[in-house]
């Protein structure tokens, strides 16, 4: 699996312990930044350009995912959340990060780096990562009908 991850100050410590271990599992990283620590960094351009890459190789077939880290993951999620065909999700224990996939189809995770221990962080990923979409059709329906509004304006009931 391609995981592109990126984070702001607050989660870069997180970021690169992430990859680190994604790279150890097997696999392929792609960190959209920031590539220093600066505590005065902006998230938003780092996730979107995560968020972007996701949805690109996903409409190429390839199999990817996306983190994004902050220190609440609030601001991560919003920004990733602006590219269309993204489905980010804010994480915050074990059922949430399960459901976001289950149900959500989710294709980006965004956590809060100053909310969890690193252990937590790479729990809450690692099983975000190994959990599949149920294929549910009340899922797929609704996660159809955010697409249409997020594409075409259109608000179907
Ligand atoms: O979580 C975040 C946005 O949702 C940011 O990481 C957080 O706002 C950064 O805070 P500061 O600039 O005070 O370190």
């Amino acid at each position: 699996m391609r995981i592109h991850v990126a984070t702001d100050h607050a989660g870069f410590e997180y970021s690169k312990e992430l990859i680190a271990h994604l790279t150890e599992a097997g696999h392929d990283c792609v960190d959209h930044g920031p590539t220093e620590y600066d505590a005065l960094d902006d998230y938003p351009s780092f996730c979107i350009r995560a968020a972007q890459a996701v949805v690109a190789d996903q409409q190429a077939g390839v199999m990817a995912l996306g983190v994004v880290f902050g220190g609440s993951g609030n601001g991560e999620q919003m920004a990733a959340n602006k590219v269309e065909g993204v489905r980010a999700a804010l994480v915050w224990n074990e059922a949430t990060a399960a459901l976001a996939r289950e149900h959500n189809d989710a294709n980006v995770i965004a956590v809060g780096a100053r909310q969890h221990s690193s252990e937590e962080m790479l729990q809450l990923i690692d099983t975000f990562i190994a959990t599949p979409f149920s294929g549910e059709e009340r899922h797929t329906r609704r996660i159809q009908q955010i697409f249409r509004f997020e594409s075409a304006g259109e608000l179907v009931d």
